[in-house]
């Protein structure tokens, strides 16, 4: 159906290790712990990223950019989500707002939430304002809460340009 909007959303996860960095939403985090991944698991940028790519009918993230590919070996995730930008603009969608939450029982996100907001505006080409990150700990509860991972939802919505 030919609709002039178009909605997506996006879940990810990661492992929460030692002697990794802790990057999310591309802000290094000063942690114990960092994140696992092929490339440098920013969870929320591949939450977003798979929102986008949801929202245009272009499947996910491992898709476009698979962790089979050494290309991709602890790649830049502002750099895939630039890339998956530019296929969501060739498909004829631009970005109207972002949503997304970050799950971690820590660090405390908060701080650092107004840079991850200005990254992600900078590479889909929107207003800061049209971009919002929440955060939550799980209350202690499951893998989530035992700090083994931090996850990260989002949804996005696109308009037709
Ligand atoms: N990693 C986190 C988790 C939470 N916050 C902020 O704390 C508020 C309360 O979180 P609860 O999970 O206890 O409801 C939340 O609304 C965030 O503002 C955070 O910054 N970083
Ligand atoms: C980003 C990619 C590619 O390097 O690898 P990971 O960093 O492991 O992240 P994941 O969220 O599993 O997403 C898809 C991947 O193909």
């Amino acid at each position: 159906m030919n609709f002039p909007v178009r909605v997506g959303q996006g879940f990810d996860v990661h492992a929460l290790v030692e002697g990794r960095p802790l990057i999310i939403g591309g802000v290094t985090i000063p942690h114990t712990h960092g994140l696992l991944g092929h490339s440098d698991a920013d969870v929320l940028l591949h939450a977003v990223t798979d929102a986008i790519l949801g929202a245009a009918g272009l499947g996910d993230i491992g898709r476009h950019f698979p962790d089979t590919d050494p290309t991709y070996k602890g790649a830049d995730s502002r750099v895939l989500l630039r890339a998956a930008m530019d296929k969501v603009r060739e498909k004829g969608w631009a970005v109207v707002n972002i949503d997304a939450t970050v799950h971690a029982q820590a660090p405390k996100i908060g701080p650092h939430a107004p840079i991850m907001v200005s990254n992600i505006a900078a590479d889909l080409a929107v207003s800061i304002d049209d971009v919002n990150i929440k955060a939550k700990t799980n209350e202690s509860l499951g893998y989530l809460g035992r700090k083994e991972g931090i996850a990260a939802t989002a949804v996005a919505l696109l308009a037709s340009i």
